[in-house]
């Protein structure tokens, strides 16, 4: 299923998931191209997050899940630790559901992340903070007030401050889970067209419930069902001329 021409940022092959007995993910196969949004669409409880939060390892936080098969990144197997996951969380960088600023100022919230894996002096830290904020659409609102609480923020400009976050370390992925389920649409389209920016410096994969955020946003669409990929392959071509019924299907909200 790798029909993707472009160069791949990220190989699964071959690989399953599973939150102790139960089987999340089937032999999944994909190629996510670099430099591109992919997404990955389908019914709920079908393992699209699951999926998506194999590409940092977030699994290793809870014992009883188990990752089997390959995960290429850069020329490396992640599913077999090559890497201490700390560097490759800075080189995976994830947006959660919800914004989840951390309880400090709208600086610190960016400049946490930077000190633990670069050593800046204060101007260039100031810098730094500066670029995330801006690459997120969010500088010229809180421009004046860099000391307030990130939590002071609307939902859609804390939801930027966590992209700002994720990208002030320099991520070369960046893995974004419903990130504007909470938001009225000026945010959500705010953030889309944040995203559309962002891949011309960073491979984008984002797991999404709207049909049409998928096809607006992304370059291709992975659809699944109970715990498989179904179909994959450029965006515009899965939402015109799926291959499969099954797809053709949830597109067309025949679904269930
Ligand atoms: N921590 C967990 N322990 C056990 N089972 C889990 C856990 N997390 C998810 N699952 C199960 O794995 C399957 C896939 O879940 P996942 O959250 O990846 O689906 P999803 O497609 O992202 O769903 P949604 O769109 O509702 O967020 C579901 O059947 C879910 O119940």
């Amino acid at each position: 299923m790798s029909d993707t021409t472009m160069a791949p940022k990220i190989e699964v092959k071959n690989f399953n998931f599973y939150y102790g007995a139960f089987h999340a993910l089937k032999n999944i196969n994909l190629s996510i191209a670099e430099n591109k949004v992919t997404a990955f669409i389908g019914p709920s409880g079908c393992g699209k997050s699951t999926l998506l939060r194999t590409f940092n390892r977030m699994y290793e936080l809870y014992g009883e899940q188990r990752a089997e098969g390959e995960i290429w990144l850069d020329g490396e197997n992640i599913v077999t630790k090559t890497e201490g996951v700390d560097r490759l969380r800075s080189k995976v960088g994830m947006v959660f559901q919800r914004p989840t600023p951390f309880p400090m100022s709208i600086y610190d919230n960016i400049a946490y992340g930077v000190r633990l894996f670069e050593n800046l002096s204060k101007a260039e830290l100031d810098e730094r903070v500066e670029w995330a904020l801006k690459q997120a659409a969010l500088w010229s609102d809180v421009k004046d007030k860099l000391q307030a609480s990130g939590f002071a923020l609307s939902g859609g400009q804390q939801q930027r401050l966590c992209i700002a976050r994720a990208i002030a370390v320099k991520p070369e992925v960046l893995l974004l889970d419903e990130p504007c389920s909470a938001l009225d649409p000026i945010s959500t389209a705010k953030i889309e067209n944040l995203i559309d920016e962002l891949k011309k410096d960073y491979t984008v994969v984002i797991v999404t419930h709207s049909m049409q955020q998928a096809a607006r946003i992304s370059d291709f669409t992975a659809y699944m069902y109970l715990g498989e990929l179904i179909e994959f392959g450029p965006t515009e071509m899965m939402f015109t001329h799926p291959t499969k019924k099954a797809t053709e299907d949830y597109i067309t909200g025949r679904f269930g």
